[in-house]
């Protein structure tokens, strides 16, 4: 008999709290559940009132604070955050921000193994993989390392509503990436693609959410952040393919915006790899609320009025060259449409700018 279902899938433990209000009094009792007394607290300071919040009922069990949190993590701050652990001789790392925080908890993971404890403030989703990332000389490495992936991932949208809205739709956008990466991933699976097409609904849904009366941002942050969930978890399992590839070279070098740069790419790789889109309609289509996959992901960028271009995101004129010489030095990348250096020259192209550049692929 033919069968059709043939795969491998990795099962993880890991403890997830979610809920508005959750992380005030959460940590602590995270702390002794891991035998912890004394945790490294890396904290992005945007959102000052609600980070003393969290972190009030800690004081005596935060031996030391690092504040200064920057995207893709340059290898001298990890160096400094793993001088810091050592010296102190921590137990356990908390992190409390966005991607950048949770980056530079990972970080020391890394090489000093103790476990981290993460409270996510956007929809990034590092805290559920086990990828790390470090910058050294303009060049971005990342690497797969279960010591990274945290033990347990707080998830409290009450501290997401701080978010300016701009941010907040460009992190909802990258968690949109993970997913639309796990689609065509070569090393997806029917589980992981059913966390991707799940974290696509939950996203869409949030993405087109308004706001304006009281309760509509906390309502817009707890389904954005459940979608954060399913798109962080597809990830985990797929990895990096085309997509995060180019991101995390261009972040890499010419330090653009991480969320944003997601945003921006992301129309244009799933139109190379349309093919492979269509493949899943209905159920992606469906999942972008529309009846066609290409309408609903146009669609989802007109109602949120998010960039498109790499030009927007900061890229200029005169570096698009070496963003394409530098992601031709990355091939090849595994994708299910082979990638070519004419093709990323032309894709790249069409993303710097669409408008002048319009091709259908
Ligand atoms: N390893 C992984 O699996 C993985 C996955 C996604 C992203 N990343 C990494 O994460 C980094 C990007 O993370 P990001 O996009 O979350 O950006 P970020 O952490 O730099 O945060 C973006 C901005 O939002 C602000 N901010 C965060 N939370 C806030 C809040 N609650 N209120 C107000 N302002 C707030 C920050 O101060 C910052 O200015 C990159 O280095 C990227 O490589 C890693
Ligand atoms: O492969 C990538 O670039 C995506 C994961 C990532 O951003 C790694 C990191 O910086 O932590």
């Amino acid at each position: 008999m033919q069968t059709r279902l043939h795969y491998s899938h990795d099962t993880v433990g890991g403890r997830l709290l979610f809920g508005a209000g959750s992380a005030r009094d959460a940590l602590s009792g995270e702390l002794d559940r891991l035998g912890a007394t004394r945790a490294l607290l890396v904290a992005d300071v945007a959102a000052p009132d609600l980070l003393q919040r969290i972190t009030e009922p800690l004081a005596d069990r935060i031996v030391v604070t690092l504040t200064d949190v920057r995207q893709h993590v340059p290898i001298e701050q990890a160096e400094a955050a793993r001088a810091a652990a050592r010296d102190h001789d921590v137990e356990a790392i908390i992190t409390v921000g966005g991607g950048s925080a949770t980056g530079l908890g990972k970080a020391v993971a890394l090489t000093r193994d103790v476990p981290i404890i993460s409270v996510p403030t956007t929809y990034a989703g590092s805290e559920l993989t086990p990828i790390w990332g470090l910058t050294e000389a303009r060049r971005k490495s990342t690497g797969r390392d279960e010591r990274v992936r945290p033990k347990v991932v707080v998830y409290d949208p009450e501290l997401l509503t701080s978010l300016p809205a701009e941010v907040a739709t460009a992190s909802a956008f990258n968690a949109l990436a993970h997913c639309y990466e796990t689609l065509w991933a070569s090393a997806t699976t029917p589980v992981a693609r059913m966390y991707a097409l799940e974290g696509i609904e939950w996203v869409t849904t949030g993405l087109r959410m308004s706001s304006g009366a009281v309760g509509d941002d906390l309502r817009r942050a707890e389904t954005l952040l459940h979608g954060t969930y399913f798109a962080g978890t597809a990830f985990a399992i797929t990895g990096s393919g085309l997509h995060h590839k180019i991101c995390h070279v261009l972040g890499g070098r010419f330090g653009l915006p991480h969320a944003q740069t997601h945003t921006a790419l992301l129309p244009h790789v799933a139109a190379f790899n349309q093919e492979t889109l269509d493949g899943l309609d209905p159920r992606l289509a469906h999942a972008l609320h529309a009846s066609d996959s290409r309408e609903g992901l146009a669609a989802l960028y007109a109602a949120t009025g998010a960039p498109q271009s790499l030009q927007q995101v900061g890229l200029t004129a005169s570096q698009l060259p070496e963003a394409i010489a530098a992601v031709q030095e990355s091939l090849p990348i595994p994708n299910p449409r082979p990638v070519t250096a004419a093709a990323v020259a032309e894709l790249l192209t069409a993303a710097f700018d669409p408008v002048r550049n319009h091709h259908d692929h």
